[in-house]
Order: C-alpha cells, then structure tokens, then sequence
C-alpha cells in the first residue's frame, strides 16, 4: 500500500487541453515544477499544442488568473496559429514571454495552479496561503473544471527544494500535480 502520493493510475491524456497557470515568486522553485508537470502530461499522451502554460505575479493573483482563463476558454475559438481568444485574454493578466500559443482552442479539462509560499517573518504567508487555496477551490466547484491545487506552503528554501526535487534531492511534487490533471480531465470528459 502507497504512503503519501496516490497509488498510481494510467490514463490516456492524448484527448486533453491542460493549462499550467504559476505565479512569478520563487522562480527558482517555480521552474522545476512546472517542467515536471509538464512532463507527466506528454507522457499522459496529452499534446503539446493542448498545453496552455501563463503566468501570474504571485500566488495571490492564481484564482483569478485562473479563473479568466477557464472563462474565456469557455468561449470557442476556431483560430489556429494566432493566438486564441484563450491567449489573448490570458496575455492580458500575464507576461507574453510566458504565453505558449497553442495551436488548439477550446475548453480545459483541467488547470494546474502553480505557486511556492515560504514563511517569512510576518502573517503575511498566512494570509495568501489560506485566501489563495480556498479561492482555488471555489473556482473548480463554481466552473467544474478540475484545478490541481500546486502550491508549496513551506516554512524555509530547503522544504521548497526538496519538494520540487531540487539538487537531487526529494521528490518533484510536481509530477504528482501533472498526473492528478490528466486522472481528473479525463473523469470530467466521461
Ligand atoms: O510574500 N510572499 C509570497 C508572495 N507574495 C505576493 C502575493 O502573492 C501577491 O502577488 C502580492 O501580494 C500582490 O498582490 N507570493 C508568492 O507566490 N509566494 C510568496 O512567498
């Protein structure tokens, strides 16, 4: 029996549009998730052109960010090459640099939100941590779109570190986020 992750399943993600949305805070952390994330949806099947990847300030902003993606996905595009109506909206809460342009449009079936929280002195992680989870979570119940919850609440760097497999160390959490999106954005389409 599995301690921890979840006991492993397999599903075909070659039907799926998945978007990573990370906040820009502890990039150092950030990157190494997300690549992982990424890298358990191709493995899933799912198509590089079906991965939206954006970015957001911080951990605070994830809901929101979030969730105007989902809404403006929600609208059907038939663009293909220039950026989507996705896209577009989406360059707008986030730096272009960041935007891959996928060639598909149309609805997720799942978001991974992507931030690193480390203690500081002050409340302040507190705060952010507790609105930006719950705001998270009301986002998916409120749309029905799967959003994998990819926020590393930690107390120091080394925590982070290992938590995103980091120096060889740990495991990349990351990889769990990317297969916990292809389970649910297969389970939403059945
Ligand atoms: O404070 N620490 C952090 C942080 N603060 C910024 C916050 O998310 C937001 O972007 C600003 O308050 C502006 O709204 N954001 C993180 O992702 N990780 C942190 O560790």
């Amino acid at each position: 029996m599995y301690l921890k992750g979840p006991s492993p399943q397999h599903h075909d993600g070659s039907g799926l549009r998945v978007a990573i949305v990370h906040a820009r805070w502890n990039e150092t952390i950030i990157e190494p998730l997300v690549a992982g994330a990424k890298e358990k949806l191709l493995a899933a099947g799912v198509k590089e052109s079906n991965i939206v990847v954006q970015s957001c300030p911080g951990s605070w902003e994830l809901p929101i960010a979030v969730q105007r993606l989902i809404s403006a996905s929600q609208i059907q595009s038939n663009t293909t090459g220039a950026p989507s109506a996705t896209d577009l909206l989406a360059a707008s809460t986030s730096d272009l640099t960041s935007l891959s342009t996928s060639s598909s449009s149309g609805p997720f079936d799942a978001v991974i939100a992507v931030g690193v929280l480390i203690k500081g002195e002050t409340m302040h992680f507190e705060y952010i941590a507790d609105a930006a989870v719950h705001g998270l979570m009301r986002v998916q119940l409120d749309t029905g779109i799967p959003v994998i919850l990819g926020i590393l609440t930690v107390l120091n760097e080394e925590q982070a570190k290992a938590r995103a497999g980091v120096d060889g160390k740990g495991h990349n959490h990351g990889e769990d986020w990317g297969s916990a999106a292809v389970e649910m954005g297969v389970k939403r389409q059945e």
